[in-house]
Formats: structure tokens, sequence, C-alpha cells
């Protein structure tokens, strides 16, 4: 196949972060996608209703016309119900993003214990509002490359008993644990799976030496779970769909003596998963997974107009920037087998 045309796809997770930052990376963003689910770990998080409008009109400004931010709201211990349902009602939030406290980048105001959030979820629930989920347990006792897994034990399973109807979706999966918990569930849990988790497995952070770029969480896993991310990817089940976690930081602080997690794979995030669809003879599969299965799981309608992808090279930049932002991309120097025609 030398070129395909699939419906215009969506991005149901990333970071657009803010400032200069946000007005560099949007525009990568809304050339790929129509719509997407912008993460809510600012510094302050956005928690409220006033704050995520701001937020979005920011990112209109920064992405231009042609694409919709979906808004989510930042759970903590002190979230209200009906401050979540007023923004929900009135449009302003699609979702509502669980992070453990301290999980991930940007978590420290996050969930110290789930009982905290009963009532927000509870109310969830009754308005068929899907919680996004950062998988990981926060507990130093257990080893980082098992943290999905034990929060799918622990947390995950626990709270489906108590929530049975709550729309969820486990963010950025690594592991086969995942990927089997969730074509195991209910029709109400779905995954995102990022482009890294299908191109890499843990030895990338390692290779010939200590790899920054190759850092995010949840941290990459060894081989026999990348297969197991790439079979769930193209399954073609409805349950597994695009959110990229393209996760922008300025090069110095992933290049440090405790460098960020995030991979900023926004320039090329489409490329690189019909890339790995084609490897695994799949490219009819491409379309449901980046274009259909995330809106009809949230209850949004399709979109209506086309991309194309011509099967030809795209070379990946060493490094991306504007003023003083450097950002080195995903696969920087390397090279993807499609190139999205504009
Ligand atoms: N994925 C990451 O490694 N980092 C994300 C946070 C997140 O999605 O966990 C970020 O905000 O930088
Ligand atoms: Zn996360
Ligand atoms: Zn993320």
């Amino acid at each position: 196949m030398q070129s395909m045309t699939i419906r215009r796809p969506d991005d149901w997770h990333v970071h657009l972060r803010d400032g200069d930052m946000l007005k560099l990376v949007a525009p990568f963003t809304a050339r790929q996608f129509a719509r997407a689910i912008i993460m809510p770990n600012l510094m302050p998080p956005v928690t409220q209703v006033a704050a995520a409008a701001a937020y979005r009109d920011r990112i209109a400004a920064a992405a231009g016309p042609d694409f919709t931010p979906l808004m989510t709201c930042y759970l903590t211990d002190e979230s209200d119900a009906d401050e979540i349902a007023r923004g929900f009602d009135g449009g302003v939030w699609t979702a509502a993003k669980l992070y453990p406290a301290n999980a991930t980048t940007n978590s420290a105001s996050g969930v110290t214990d789930i009982r905290n959030i009963h009532s927000p979820l509870e109310r969830m629930q009754a308005l068929g509002m899907v919680l996004c989920v950062h998988g990981e347990v926060t507990d130093p006792a257990v080893d980082i490359f098992d943290r999905e897994a034990v929060f799918i034990e622990r947390v995950l399973t626990p709270l489906l008993s108590d929530f049975p109807e709550l729309k969820v979706v486990l963010e950025h999966i690594t592991t086969a644990e995942a990927a089997d918990f969730v074509a195991g569930a209910g029709p109400n849990v779905a995954a995102t799976i990022t482009p890294h988790h299908l191109m890499i497995n843990r030895n990338a952070m390692f290779e010939r030496g200590l790899r920054p770029h190759a850092y995010c969480l949840p941290v990459a896993k060894r081989e026999r779970h990348r297969q197991a991310v790439r079979r769930a990817a193209v399954s073609g089940s409805p349950k597994f769909f695009l959110g990229t976690d393209s996760a922008p930081h300025h090069r110095p602080t992933k290049e440090s003596g405790c460098g960020c997690a995030g991979i900023f794979n926004a320039p090329m995030a489409l490329e690189a998963y019909a890339t790995v669809f084609e490897e695994e003879g799949a490219l009819d599969k491409l379309e449901g997974f980046a274009s259909d299965h995330g809106p009809n799981f949230y209850g949004l309608p399709l979109n209506a107009g086309t991309v194309t992808l011509k099967r030809e090279a795209t070379d990946v930049p060493d490094l991306l920037g504007r003023g003083a932002i450097e950002l080195v991309p995903f696969l920087a120097g390397q090279s993807v087998d499609w190139t999205l025609d504009d």
C-alpha cells in the first residue's frame, strides 16, 4: 500500500503545557489530530471549572481553529462532586483525571487514597463522565516495573467493584497484565496506547549509555510486554485507542541528574503508529484505533474530515525548539516509514 486515507484521528491523552511551551507544541498536535484530551497536570493543577475554561482558550489560541481541546479535571483529595458535575454539564470538562499522589510529573496534588474521591466518582458514574487513570501504585516497596500490574490488583479492581458502571480509561498501558485486564473487563473499561510503548522496550533506556529521552512513566517494560501491547493495539477491539501521552520537557530538565519523565512524540505520532500497524500487518485496523474507538467510547461524534498518509519515510529531527525552549523528539535522528500529507 502506497497511501492510505482515514477518518481524521483524535489524541485521547496529551500534555500541551502552558505559556511558551504550549505555543511551541500545540501546532504539532493540531496538525495531526482534530481533538485531544488535554491533561491537567499544570502547576498549579487544573482543578476548577474557571481555570479549565481559561486554559481551553489559551490552547485554542495556540492551536488554531481546526482543533478542539477536550478538558479534564485534575482530581485531588479535596475534589468536589458538584464542581465536577457543573463543569461536565456546562461542557467544559470531558473527563476527570486520577493521578495517584506523586506517581508521575506534577502529581504532587493527586489523590492520596481512592476513598477520598468516592463522592466525585459516584457522581461521575451517574453522569457517564469518563475517569482517566494514571495506573501505577506509588508504594516504594513495589518495583517500578511492577507498579502498573499492582495498581490493577490493589486499586483498579476494587474501584470497579465499587463503581461497576463507571467509564474508566486506563491510560498509556505498558504491560500484558493491563492489556488482558482491559480486554476482559466490561464495555465501560478501555485503554489508551502510546507510540513509544509500541516501539521501545526497556532496553531503549540503557542502549550504550543512559538515555533520558526514552524515559517516561509508566516506564517501558520488557519485550514480552511490548508484544502484548502491540497485539492489543492492532486487535481491532473497540477497547483500545490512540493516546500519545506526548509529554514535552525542556531538554536540560531531561538531560539531568534527576531527569523528568515524559516523551515528546507529537511531531510524528500518526506516522509512528502507521509504521507499527504496517509491521503488524494490520494497516486495516489503524482507522478504528486512531479515529473510531475513542469517540465511540466517550460518546462523541466521529470526525468528518480525513487525513492521508503516504508510504514515504519521514526523518525525525534531532532537536526542535523556539526561543529558549529545546525539545528532543521521540526517535530523534531516526525515521519512520510513513509521512502525513498536509
Ligand atoms: N508520561 C510521562 O512520563 N509524563 C507525563 C505525566 C504522565 O502522563 O504520567 C508528564 O506530564 O510529563
Ligand atoms: Zn500518566
Ligand atoms: Zn500523560
